[in-house]
């Protein structure tokens, strides 16, 4: 699935700093932030929540631009992101790496002004685990790198919460481990179709490390605990039926979609069918879950 972004009108310096910060994947966190902050009780000033998600864009960008920043050498390898700003020669990395500690430090302030130390301690703590726990640590390491680095995508709801609330409550927890352990099958899924430009790449992604079958496995294995938790807030009183009614559906289809990848025998990219459509629903996924927590807030 791809997501519009207009930037054609944008002179080209400023689009490839834009791209530097991979704004379609940042829609979703956004949007994820967007639903905690608006699922929290209470209610928070327009212009302060207007600005604690900008925020969240703002550091969400700040890291990819840094994790763009630091990962050129193997960007340039990839069929999928050697046209990126810095592996395409179109972006000299000082001018990326200030533009990207720019717009994390500066998320980071802000927030704390905005909203409160703790969402901003949690804002920098996402930053710093996403550049410096996945991408320099973990990534070029470990087939377990984006189980353990992906948990920094799954703050996003957390911080929104804890932006409007000051506290961190069991729901938000909850959001947290929906997207921590959708992100193993969402990422397995698509490595498995694009799993020759990891490896050429020498990522040791677990398509490439452990084979086909085992991340068939594992995928399917992730998608059980994410169900649950995804379905949790319903039956524990803390979101009404029309979250719960979402969430079981989509997670039950989700589930199902995880068990054609199980039984899928194809060895071949063109034979990877089920995975394209798990990958492909697991972001329509997350926009409904989340979608569906803010109307049961307000409905
Ligand atoms: C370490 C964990 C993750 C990895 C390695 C990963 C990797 C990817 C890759 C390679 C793509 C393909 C297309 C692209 O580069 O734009 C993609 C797409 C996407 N990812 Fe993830 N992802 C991860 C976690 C997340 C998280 C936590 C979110 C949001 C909460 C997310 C949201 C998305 C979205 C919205 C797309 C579709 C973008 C489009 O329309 O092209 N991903 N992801
Ligand atoms: C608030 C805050 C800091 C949020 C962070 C958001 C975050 C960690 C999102 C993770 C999703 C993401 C861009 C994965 C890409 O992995 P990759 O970098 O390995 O993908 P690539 O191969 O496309 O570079």
């Amino acid at each position: 699935m791809s997501i519009a972004v207009p930037t054609r009108d944008l002179p080209a310096d400023w689009r490839d700093l834009f791209a530097l910060t991979k704004p379609r994947v940042m829609t979703l966190v956004v949007f994820t932030g967007l639903a905690g902050l608006l699922a929290a009780p209470g209610t928070m000033h327009p212009v302060l929540a207007f600005t604690a998600i900008l925020c969240i864009a703002l550091g969400a960008g700040g890291a990819g631009a840094l994790n763009m920043w630091y990962e050129a050498d193997l960007d340039a390898k990839m069929k999928r992101t050697a046209g990126r700003p810095l592996p395409g020669g179109r972006l000299d990395p000082q001018t990326a790496f200030q533009f990207a500690v720019g717009l994390s430090a500066g998320s980071v302030v802000l927030m704390d002004l905005a909203a409160n130390h703790l969402a901003a301690a949690i804002l920098a703590f996402s930053i710093f685990f996403y550049v410096g726990i996945y991408t320099v640590w973990l990534k070029r390491r470990t087939p377990q790198n984006i189980v353990i680095g992906g948990a920094a995508g799954a703050f996003p709801p957390l911080i929104g919460w804890v932006a409007a609330t000051g506290k961190i409550e069991l729901l938000p927890v909850l959001l947290f481990l929906n997207i921590f352990l959708w992100t193993p099958p969402h990422f397995w899924a698509l490595s498995l179709f694009v799993k020759t430009d990891y490896a050429n790449a020498g990522v040791p992604m677990l398509p490439v490390v452990a084979g086909i079958e085992t991340t068939r496995r594992q995928i399917a294995l992730y998608s059980v605990p994410m169900a649950a938790v995804a379905i949790a807030p319903w039956p524990l009183g803390l979101t009404g039926p029309i979250y719960g009614v979402v969430a079981s559906v989509l997670s039950v289809y989700f589930l199902f979609l995880s068990l054609r990848v199980l039984a899928n025998k194809a060895t071949e990219a063109a034979g990877m069918g089920p995975e394209k459509a798990l990958f492909k629903f697991s972001i329509v996924y997350q926009f409904a879950v989340f979608g569906a927590l803010v109307v049961d807030r307000f409905l």
